[in-house]
C-alpha cells in the first residue's frame, strides 16, 4: 500500500493553476492514486466565454481524464471550482467560499503564475508576488492546514551558475517591491526593471524569485515547501506517454520546426537541455506534499525537479531526435520540410534567419497576394523569430542544480511509493522520451491522427521537389545575370561546360569499347 496515495485519502485540497498544464496532471494524479480523497477546490477564473463549470467539464472530458473516470466515477462530485482572479485584491474570492476554504482546507498546492516571459513587471509581480503574499494571508488562517507548496521555477535564480536549494535574496525586499508597484507609474516601472531584473533575462524568473522569498518570509508560521522544476516537458509515462497541451517551452518549437517555419537557431547543442517530464514533477510534488505534512521540516526545504545532474540530455541531441521523429511521423500540411541547424555564431544565425525564415516568408506572402489573399507570413515569422530570441538565454547555456533534498526525500519513500510516485529520472531514456513527445505534440497539441501520415509524407516528397526546382531555378537565374554582366564568369561557364563536355565523351567511348 502506498503511504502518500494513503495520506490523501479523505483530506480537502486546495489547487491554484489547476487549469494550466500542471495543475491538470497534478489533479489527475491526485484522483487516481487517492480516488478517496474529499475534496479538490479549485481556483478558476471565467476564460474565453467559458464559466467555470464549462472549463472543469472540459478538463474531465479530455483524453487526460479517461483512466481518472475509470478508477473515480465520482470525481466531478469531488472537484469544486471556486471563483478566482489572481489579479485582483484578496484574489477575489468570495466571502462564503473563504469561509468554507479557512474550515476545510488540509493541503495547498500552489501552481498558478504568469509564465509569460514578456510580462510587464506590475503584472507578473501581482501574479506572482502578491497573490502569492495574499494566498498565504489566507493560508495562515486554515485551521487544518497540513502543508502548503509552492511551485517556483529552477530558473529563479538564472543569473548564477551552480544553484543550490536555499533561497538566494533579491536585492530589493519583495514587500517594498509590491508596495512601489502601487505608487509607481508604468514608464518608470519599465525604465527601472532591467535594473531590478538585473542579470535575469525577464520580468518571469525575478518575480518568481520575489515570490519563493515571499513564501519564506509569511509562511515562516505554516509548513511550506518550494518545489522548483526546471524546463517541465509532456509526460513520461503517466497517465500515458507524450502528453502536453499547451505551447510553452519546447512544445511550441517542436510544432515551429514540425510545420516547417523554424529551421534554425541559434542554440548552443552541448548546452544541458534540462527538461523533466510534467508527471516527474507532480509525482515529487505529492511526494512533497505527504512529507511536508507528517514530517514539517525546519526550515522551509527547497526541491529542485531537474534532469540535467542524474542524466543530462543536450539541445543537440534534442533537435536530432525531433527531426528523426518528424521523418517517421510527419506534421501536416508543412510549410517546408523540417530542419534543425543549431548555430552558435551571431553573424550565420543571421544569415539563416533571412535566408532560412524570412525570405521564405517574403516570397509566401508575395504568392498570397498575387492569388489575391491576405499575406500572412511575415507576421507569423516575425512573432515566432520574436519567440525564439526570447527563449535564446536558456539554450545557449548549461546550469548546475544540487538536488540533497530531492535525494533525501526519494530515500524517505518506501518502495512501494518510489515506484507510484517515481521522480528518478536516471531511468528516463532520452531518444524515447523525445519521440514520445513529439508525436504528443502531434496528438494533443495539433491534434492530427495517425492515419494522416502517409499524407503528410506525400506532401514532403512534394516539398522537395519545390525546394530542388527552386533552387536549380535560382541558380541558374543568378548564373545568367553572372554571365551577361562578367567576363570572368562566362569563362568559368564555357570552362564547365566543355569540361562536362569532354567528360562525356570520355564516359561514351569506353562505353563502346567495352561493348
Ligand atoms: C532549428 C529548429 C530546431 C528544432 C528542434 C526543436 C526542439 C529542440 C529545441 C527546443 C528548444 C526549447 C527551448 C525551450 C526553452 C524554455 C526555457 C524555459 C525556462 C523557464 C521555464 C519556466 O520556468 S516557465 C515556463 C516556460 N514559459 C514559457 O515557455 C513561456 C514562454 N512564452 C512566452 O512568454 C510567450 O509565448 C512569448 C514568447 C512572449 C510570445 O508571446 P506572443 O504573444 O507572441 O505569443 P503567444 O505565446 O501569446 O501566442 C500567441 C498565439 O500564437 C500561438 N502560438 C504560439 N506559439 C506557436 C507556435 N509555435 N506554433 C503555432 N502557434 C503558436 C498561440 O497558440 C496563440 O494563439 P491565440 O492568439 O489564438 O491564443
Ligand atoms: N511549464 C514550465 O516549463 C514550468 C513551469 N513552472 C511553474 O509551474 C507552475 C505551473 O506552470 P504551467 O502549468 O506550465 O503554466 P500554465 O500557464 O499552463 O498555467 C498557469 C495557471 O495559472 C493560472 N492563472 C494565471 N493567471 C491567473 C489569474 N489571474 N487568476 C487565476 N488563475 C490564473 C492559469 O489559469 P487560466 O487557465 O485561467 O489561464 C493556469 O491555470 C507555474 O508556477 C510555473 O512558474 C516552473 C518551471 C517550468
Amino acid at each position: 500500500m502506498s503511504m502518500i496515495a494513503a495520506f490523501y485519502d479523505n483530506k480537502s485540497i486546495l489547487i491554484t493553476g489547476a487549469t494550466g498544464f500542471l495543475g491538470k496532471v497534478l489533479m489527475e494524479k491526485l484522483f487516481r492514486t487517492s480516488p478517496d480523497l474529499k475534496v479538490i477546490y479549485i481556483l478558476v477564473r471565467p476564460k474565453a466565454g467559458q464559466t467555470l463549470q464549462q472549463r472543469v467539464f472540459q478538463i474531465l472530458n479530455s483524453k487526460l481524464f479517461e483512466k481518472v473516470k475509470e478508477v473515480c466515477p465520482k470525481v466531478h462530485e469531488k472537484i469544486k471550482p471556486i471563483y478566482a482572479d489572481l489579479n485582483q485584491k484578496d484574489l477575489a474570492i468570495s466571502k462564503e467560499d473563504v469561509k468554507e476554504l479557512l474550515s476545510s482546507v488540509n493541503i495547498i498546492f500552489h501552481c498558478a503564475a504568469t509564465v509569460r516571459f514578456d510580462d510587464p513587471l506590475r503584472h507578473a509581480v501581482q501574479l506572482n508576488v502578491t497573490a502569492t503574499q495574499q494566498l498565504l494571508h489566507i493560508a495562515s488562517q486554515m485551521t487544518k492546514l497540513e502543508a502548503f507548496i509552492h511551485i517556483s521555477t529552477a530558473y529563479s535564480n538564472c543569473n548564477l551558475k551552480h544553484i543550490d536549494e536555499v533561497i538566494y535574496p533579491c536585492s530589493v525586499e519583495p514587500k517594498k517591491i509590491i508596495q512601489s508597484m502601487e505608487w509607481l507609474d508604468d514608464a518608470i516601472i519599465d525604465e527601472i526593471t532591467p535594473k531590478l531584473i538585473a542579470g535575469r533575462p525577464n520580468t518571469y524568473t525575478y518575480t518568481k524569485a520575489l515570490g519563493e522569498m515571499v513564501v519564506q518570509e509569511e509562511g515562516s508560521n505554516l509548513n511550506v515547501a518550494i518545489i522548483r522544476p526546471s524546463i517541465v516537458g509532456a509526460t513520461w509515462q503517466e497517465p500515458f506517454p507524450g502528453w502536453v497541451d499547451n505551447l510553452n517551452g519546447p512544445s511550441g518549437l517542436i510544432v515551429a520546426a514540425g510545420k516547417g517555419f523554424l529551421r534554425s537557431i541559434k542554440a548552443t547543442p552541448m548546452a544541458v537541455a534540462d527538461l523533466i517530464p510534467v508527471d516527474t514533477v507532480v509525482n515529487l510534488t505529492l511526494a512533497v506534499g505527504w512529507y511536508t505534512a507528517v514530517h514539517r521540516p525546519k526550515p522551509t526545504l527547497i526541491y529542485h525537479c531537474t534532469s540535467g545532474t542524474t542524466n543530462p540530455c543536450n539541445w543537440g541531441k534534442m533537435g536530432l531526435q525531433v527531426l528523426a521523429t518528424f521523418e517517421k511521423a510527419p506534421f501536416e500540411r508543412a510549410f517546408r520540410r523540417p530542419n534543425a541547424d543549431f548555430t552558435t555564431n551571431y553573424f550565420t544565425a543571421s544569415y539563416w534567419n533571412a535566408v532560412s525564415h524570412r525570405a521564405p516568408a517574403i516570397i509566401y506572402d508575395f504568392y498570397l497576394r498575387l492569388t489575391g489573399r491576405e499575406p500572412r507570413m511575415t507576421k507569423l515569422m516575425n512573432r515566432l523569430l520574436r519567440t525564439i530570441s526570447m527563449l535564446e538565454y536558456f539554450i545557449n547555456r548549461s546550469w548546475e542544480w544540487s538536488t540533497y533534498n530531492t535525494e533525501m526525500l526519494m530515500s524517505e519513500l518506501s518502495p512501494e511509493d518510489q515506484r507510484v510516485f517515481n521522480f528518478d529520472v536516471s531511468q528516463l531514456n532520452w531518444l524515447e522520451y523525445i519521440e514520445n513527445y513529439v508525436l504528443g505534440v502531434k496528438k494533443y497539441i495539433l491534434k492530427e491522427d495517425m492515419a494522416g501520415i502517409p499524407e503528410a509524407k506525400q506532401h514532403l516528397k512534394r516539398l522537395r521537389n519545390i525546394h530542388y526546382f527552386f533552387n536549380t531555378a535560382l541558380f541558374l537565374i543568378i548564373w545568367c545575370l553572372l554571365i551577361a554582366r562578367s567576363q570572368m564568369a562566362r569563362n568559368m561557364w564555357f570552362f564547365i561546360v566543355s569540361f562536362c563536355y569532354k567528360f562525356l565523351s570520355y564516359f561514351r567511348a569506353s562505353r563502346t569499347l567495352k561493348i
